[in-house]
């Protein structure tokens, strides 16, 4: 598992990005980063503040940095917010950097996991499922276009997901191991 390049995980709000990173990583036994945990401890601030002061382009700004600076290290596994795909130079930086995994799941899972959370500045409106709709059309393409893997995450937990990509990174990177004793 030492060969392994770092894992970057993309999808919209409520995939299990944070989640299901976290455990990857400790199955991995890499560091775990969270770009959207890293904008905030930078800042001293919660995202919600960061939208409210400095508007979504601020929080983009932040955001970029944040991918930037994390995507050059080594051995890591890092969730992304589900936004990172918007812009071009953290497409590439992700691409280029790592292995990226999109976690896919339905908008009606979304809306479910991302219900009582208030954490998440778009979907306070009126109609977040209208929200998350637009959201998956706009960025499906591009999570798509800047994948080496999908992974569903709407029929398993997240500890059955982690292991899937455990699983289907390793044929990736080597894809004699399964031939290995
Ligand atoms: N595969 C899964 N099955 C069921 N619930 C999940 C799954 N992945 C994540 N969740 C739950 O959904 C919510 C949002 O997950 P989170 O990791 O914050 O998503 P993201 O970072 O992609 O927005 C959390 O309450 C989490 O426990
Ligand atoms: O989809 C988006 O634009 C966002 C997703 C959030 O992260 P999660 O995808 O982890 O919820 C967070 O970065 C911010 O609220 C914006
Ligand atoms: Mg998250």
């Amino acid at each position: 598992m030492q060969d392994l390049p770092n894992l970057f995980l993309i999808g919209p709000m409520g995939a299990g990005k944070s989640t299901i990173g976290r455990l990857l990583a400790a199955e991995l036994c890499r560091d775990f980063y969270d770009s959207d945990h890293e904008i905030q401890a930078r800042c001293g601030a919660d995202i919600p503040w960061i939208f409210d002061v400095e508007g979504e382009a601020g929080f983009r700004e932040r955001e970029a940095q944040a991918i930037d600076d994390l995507t050059r290290r080594s051995g890591i596994v890092m969730a992304t917010g589900g936004g990172a795909v918007i812009r071009e130079v953290n497409r590439r930086a992700l691409r280029e950097r790592g292995t990226v995994i999109y976690l896919y799941t339905t908008v009606e899972q979304q809306l479910r996991r991302t219900a009582k959370d208030r954490n998440r500045p778009l979907l306070q409106a009126e109609d977040p499922g209208r929200v998350l709709r637009d959201l998956f059309a706009a960025r499906d393409p591009l999570y798509r276009a800047t994948a080496d893997l999908i992974v569903r995450t709407d029929r398993r937990g997240p500890k059955a997901v982690a292991s899937e990509i455990v699983r289907r990174v390793t044929k990736l990177v080597d894809p004699l191991q399964s031939c290995k004793a």
